[in-house]
């Protein structure tokens, strides 16, 4: 297991309703997961929780060895140094620096030998499809490639786990960008967990996990794309609990446990079944 959560609760407000609620999901070494779920469902937020930028209001996240506790800004280089490598939705790269030198900025944040960076930049180049952009500058390519550097940039330092969210605009996460991610996590060894909102990409994954309202909604092994259309249609309509009813639905006030390390459990909400879709109880 790469890395994994128990009773992940995130509340933003003190009041508020949690951006993730009870969420206990595992990832597989090497595997790229595909993360899908409706705008507001807790995704960039369980990102942040496996990144170690947002503490978990209840439960636990999990990385590589250790818990993937919140760091101050002050830490970031333990940041690089560590399991974890992401290009969440506000990292930039610098603009004025070309790709080449936005990887070496990132190996040498991260303490890896100039040597060791060097022989691993042409080959994460060659797996994102960089190469022949190494002597560019960031600021003239378009918005997937930028994004694509800050994914080359984040592998540099050999993370056990990468995490990819979409740009800001959203544009980002293409099937061609999930072909380049996919040959990262078989190439590399990687977990990738990425998000998109596009079946084609979503369809390249060895799983999709289906976030909604905050709770796992279902995981996908091996998904057909049209079953992946399909499962999106139901998390973003009518499928997809309301959060105002599950305000009032007793169970959610059940509180997630405070407990040591264990294997992770899927107890989700059971959702309309979709042919291919397992339950995350079986994950
Ligand atoms: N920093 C924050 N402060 C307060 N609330 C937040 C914060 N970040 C997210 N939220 C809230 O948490 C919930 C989940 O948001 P999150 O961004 O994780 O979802 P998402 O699935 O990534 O959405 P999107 O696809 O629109 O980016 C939303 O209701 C959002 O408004």
């Amino acid at each position: 297991m790469a890395a994994y959560t128990t009773g992940l609760t995130k509340t933003y407000a003190p009041s508020g309703e949690p951006a993730l609620d009870n969420v206990n999901v595992a990832f597989r070494a090497g595997e790229l997961c595909a993360l899908m779920g409706p705008s507001g469902s807790g995704k960039s937020t369980l990102l942040a929780c496996l990144a170690g930028h947002e503490p978990p209001s209840v439960g636990r996240v999990y990385v590589g060895r250790g818990d993937a506790r919140p760091w101050l800004p002050q830490q970031v280089r333990q940041i690089c140094r560590g399991e974890v490598g992401f290009a969440l939705s506000h990292s930039r790269p610098f603009l004025d620096r070309t790709v080449e030198e936005n990887l070496e900025w990132a190996a040498a944040l991260a303490g890896t030998p100039a040597i060791v960076a060097r022989a691993r930049t042409d080959r994460i180049a060659a797996l994102l499809g960089l190469l022949d952009e190494l002597g560019t500058p960031v600021g003239v390519l378009p918005e997937d490639r930028r994004h694509l550097t800050m994914c080359a940039a984040a592998l540099l330092p050999d993370p056990s786990v990468l995490l990819v969210d979409e740009t800001e605009s959203g544009g980002a996460m293409t099937a061609d960008t999930f072909a380049m991610l996919r040959r990262c996590a078989t190439e590399l060894g990687t977990t990738v967990v990425a998000v998109t909102d596009a079946p084609a990409a979503a369809a390249l994954a060895d799983r999709v996990l289906f976030l909604a309202a905050g709770r796992v909604a279902g995981i996908v092994a091996r998904p057909a794309e049209d079953v992946i259309h399909e499962l999106r249609e139901v998390f973003s309509g009518h499928g997809a609990q309301p959060r105002q009813a599950r305000q009032e639905a007793p169970e959610r006030r059940e509180a997630p446990e405070r407990r040591e390390p264990s294997a992770p459990e899927q107890r989700s909400r059971p959702v309309k079944r979709v042919p291919g879709m397992r339950n995350p109880a079986e994950a």
